[in-house]
C-alpha cells in the first residue's frame, strides 16, 4: 500500500503565521523549527506574503520589514530569494544595531565616557593595591594610558564610525561588542529609541535566535511588551542547536503566553534512519520530535567504537570510511576523490589537527575571547588575518598594485589627513615604503612569530595597532625584563584577555592562513559552527575526548562512561548548563547535517561500556556498531 505523502503537512504553520500578520493588531510568533525543516523557505513565504498582502501600506506609512540573520552569507541569500526587494531590510545583528543607534553620537559619547572612566577607575584601584612592579602592574598601566587617550579625545569626535565587517581600529570606531551593549542599552532606556524602531519596522523578525546575542533578545522582547499593538517580533530558532555563548539560554521558556508558537514537524533533509537517531539524542534535551518526508530513503547510520589509546587516528578514519563505502555502496566514500565531511563536536580538536592550536586555543579557553576566536571577529586577530595575512600574499605573489592600495587604505602613514598636512607626501610614501619592506625583512630568518610581527608593525606605525594588544605591542625593553622575572608570580588581579594573547602572539605566522582556511570552512574538516546551517551528503562525526581536552564537552560523560564530577551535580542541580548539555546539542547540530548517511567515530576507554549504554538508550542497534582495536 504506498503511503500517503505527508510533505506538506507544515503548510499550516506558515498559513498559521500569515493570518496573525495583521498591522492593525499584530501577533508575535515563536516558530519552532528543528535540524532540516526548511526555515529559510517559510520565511521566504512569509515575506512573500507580506509582500503581496501589505506592500501597499507599508509604503505608504513608510515602512520595513527588518530580517536580522546570523551571517552576511545568510542575509545575501535571504535577499536573493526576495529578488532584493527594498521593502525588507535584511542585516546582521551588527549592522541593524549599528543602524539604529549610528546617529546617536552625544548618547554614545556619554555612554562610553562613563565606561571609559569606570574601567580606568578600577584599574587605578588595583593598581594602587598592587604589591610591587610585576607584569600586571605594567599591563594595567598600559591600559590606563590607552583608555585615558581614548576618554581625552572623545570630545573631538564628531561622529563614530564602525563597519560590522571591518577593523575598527581607528580613534573614532567602536568595535563590535561596544555596539551590541549599546544597542541593548538604548533600546532599554530609551523610549526615543524604542519608537524609532516600532515606527520604521512595525515586524521584526529574528532568524538563527537561539545564538542571537541575549542582551540584545531580552531589548526586544522589552520593546515588543511594551509596543504590542503597533510592533510584532518573530522569532525562529532551535534551541538544540544553540552553539554561541552569546546566546539566550532557555529562550523557549521565556516566550510570553500571549505570543504565538507554531511548531514544523517534517524534516526535509535527512533519511529516515537519521531522523530516528537525532530524535533519539533530543529525548536526552528537549524532547521535540521530527518526521522523516515520507519520499526520503532509509539511509545509513553506523557507530564506530574505537579503544584509547591508540595509534594513527587519520589512518583509523581512512579504515571506517572505505567500510562505509562497503556498506552503503556508495562510491563517494572511497579514494581520493571521496566527498565527505567530517564534523568534529571541539573546535580543539580542529584545531590540533589542522595545525593552528597554538593561535587558537589560548584565545579560546578564555571565555571572554571564546565567540570571538570561534567566528573571527576579534579585532586582534583580525589585524593578522585581514591585514598582514592579505599583504603577505601580495608579497609572495610580487603584486606590487596590492601591497600599495592595502597600505592605501589601511596605514595611518599615508591616510587622507597624513597625506594632507604633510609638507612632502613622496616622504611619507617612502616610509610607508621602508616599513613594508622592513617588515618582510622579518621573514628573512624564517617564518616570525606573530609577537615578532605586531612589535615590528607598532614600530614602524605601519598600521594601527587594534586596542587589545597595544599593551602588548608598546612595552619597553625594561618592562620586557621585569616581566620575565616576575612571570612565575601568583596573582589573582591579572588580565586574563592579555595573558590569552602573551600565549596566542608565540604562534609561527603559518598558523594564521590555517585558521582563516578553517573559519571560513575551506577545509574538507570542519566543526558544529562552521557548518550551521549546511548539509553534506555523507558525514562523519568525530567524538574524541583525548583531543578536545577542558571541561567545555565531554561525551564520554554524556554516555555515562565517565561518572559527573561534583560541579556537574551542582550544576545541574541548579538547573545550570553542563558539558553534558552542550555536547548534545553539538551532537544534535552535526548529526543532523547528513542528507544520506553518517558514520559516528567514537575514541573511548571503554569500548564495551559505551556501546552498552548507546544500545540501552536506543540510539543504535548492535548491528549498526563495529568495534575497532
Ligand atoms: N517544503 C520543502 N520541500 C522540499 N524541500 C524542502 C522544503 N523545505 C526545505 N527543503 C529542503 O530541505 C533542506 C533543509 O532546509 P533548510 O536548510 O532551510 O533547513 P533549516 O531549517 O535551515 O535547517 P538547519 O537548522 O538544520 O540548518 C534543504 O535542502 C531545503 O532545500
Amino acid at each position: 500500500m504506498e503511503l500517503e505523502s505527508n510533505v506538506n503537512i507544515d503548510d499550516v504553520v506558515e498559513q498559521e503565521i500569515q493570518k496573525n500578520l495583521d498591522f492593525n493588531n499584530p501577533k508575535s510568533f515563536f516558530l519552532f523549527a528543528g535540524a532540516g525543516s526548511g526555515k529559510t523557505r517559510t520565511l521566504i513565504n512569509v515575506l512573500k506574503f507580506i509582500k503581496k498582502e501589505h506592500d501597499e501600506n507599508l509604503k505608504l506609512n513608510n515602512q520595513k520589514i527588518a530580517i536580522i540573520t546570523y551571517t552576511n552569507a545568510a542575509c545575501d541569500e535571504i535577499k536573493s530569494r526576495i529578488d532584493y526587494d527594498p521593502l525588507f531590510s535584511v542585516s546582521t545583528i551588527h549592522s541593524f544595531t549599528w543602524n539604529l543607534i549610528k546617529h546617536f553620537t552625544t548618547d554614545i559619547k556619554d555612554w562610553l565616557k562613563n565606561k571609559l572612566k569606570d574601567e580606568i577607575a578600577d584599574l587605578e584601584d588595583k593598581q594602587s593595591r598592587a604589591r610591587g612592579m610585576n607584569k600586571s602592574f605594567i599591563d594595567r598601566a598600559k591600559k590606563i594610558e590607552s583608555k585615558s587617550k581614548r576618554l581625552s579625545i572623545l570630545k573631538n569626535i564628531n561622529a563614530f564610525v564602525y563597519n560590522p565587517n571591518g577593523d575598527n581600529v581607528s580613534k573614532d570606531s567602536l568595535n563590535h561588542s561596544e555596539v551590541i551593549e549599546l544597542g541593548a542599552y538604548f533600546l532599554n532606556t530609551k523610549e526615543l529609541m524604542q519608537n524609532i524602531l516600532v515606527r520604521k519596522y512595525p515586524i521584526l523578525l529574528i532568524d538563527e535566535s537561539q545564538d542571537t546575542n541575549k542582551h540584545l533578545i531580552e531589548s526586544f522582547f522589552l520593546v515588543q511588551k511594551q509596543h504590542k499593538d503597533c510592533f510584532a517580533l518573530g522569532i525562529i530558532g532551535d534551541m538544540m542547536q544553540r552553539i554561541y555563548l552569546d546566546g539566550k539560554e532557555n529562550l523557549e521558556g521565556d516566550i510570553p503566553a500571549d505570543w504565538l508558537t507554531p511548531k514544523k514537524k517534517l524534516n526535509h533533509r535527512c533519511p529516515k534512519r537519521i531522523i530516528k537517531l537525532i530524535n533519539k539524542i533530543r529525548e536526552e534535551g528537549d524532547g521535540q520530535q521530527q518526521e522523516p518526508r515520507s519520499d526520503k530513503i532509509e539511509g545509513t547510520a553506523r557507530l564506530f567504537v574505537v579503544q584509547v589509546p591508540c595509534s594513527d587516528k587519520k589512518e583509523i578514519e581512512k579504515q571506517i570510511a572505505i567500510k562505509m563505502g562497503e556498506i552503503t555502496k556508495d562510491e563517494k566514500w572511497l579514494g581520493e576523490n571521496s566527498e565527505i565531511k567530517t564534523l568534529t563536536l571541539e573546535h580543539h580538536m580542529a584545531a590540533k589537527r589542522m595545525g593552528f592550536d597554538n593561535l587558537f586555543l589560548p584565545l579560546y579557553s578564555t571565555s571572554r575571547l571564546k565567540t570571538g576566536a570561534l567566528d573571527g571577529s576579534l579585532t586582534g586577530m583580525r589585524f593578522f588575518t585581514n591585514t598582514i595575512l592579505p599583504l603577505y600574499n601580495a608579497w609572495i605573489n610580487d603584486d606590487k598594485f596590492e601591497i600599495a592600495r592595502i597600505v592605501k587604505e589601511k596605514s595611518p602613514l599615508i591616510s587622507k589627513v597624513a597625506l594632507i598636512e604633510a609638507k612632502e607626501q613622496s616622504v611619507l610614501i617612502e616610509k610607508a615604503n621602508d616599513a613594508v619592506l622592513n617588515l618582510f625583512n622579518l621573514w628573512d630568518n624564517g617564518v616570525p612569530t606573530l609577537l615578532d610581527i605586531l612589535r615590528n608593525v607598532a614600530d614602524s606605525r605601519l598600521f594601527a595597532i587594534p586596542d587589545t594588544l597595544v599593551p602588548i605591542a608598546n612595552r619597553t625593553q625594561e618592562e620586557l625584563i621585569i616581566i620575565q622575572e616576575t612571570e612565575e608570580e601568583e596573582d589573582e588581579d591579572k588580565d586574563l584577555i592579555i595573558d590569552a594573547w602573551d600565549e596566542a602572539l608565540l604562534a609561527s605566522f603559518d598558523q594564521i592562513p590555517l585558521y582563516q582556511q578553517y573559519l571560513i570552512d575551506e577545509a574538507n574538516f570542519g566543526t558544529h559552527q562552521g557548518v550551521k546551517g549546511r548539509e553534506f551528503k555523507r558525514v562523519m562525526v568525530i567524538l574524541d575526548d583525548d583531543d578536545a581536552r577542558g571541561n567545555w564537552f565531554n561525551f564520554e560523560k554524556l554516555l555515562g562512561v565517565k561518572g559527573h564530577t561534583a560541579a556537574d551535580v551542582q550544576n545541574m542541580n541548579e538547573g545550570k548548563e553542563t558539558s553534558m548539555d552542550r555536547t548534545l546539542r553539538l551532537l544534535y547540530v552535526t548529526c543532523s547535517r547528513a542528507e544520506e548517511s553518517l558514520a559516528i567515530v567514537a575514541y573511548t576507554s571503554n569500548p564495551e561500556l559505551f556501546a552498552r549504554n548507546i544500545v540501552d538508550m536506543k540510539w543504535f542497534q548492535k548491528e549498526e556498531i563495529e568495534f575497532i582495536n
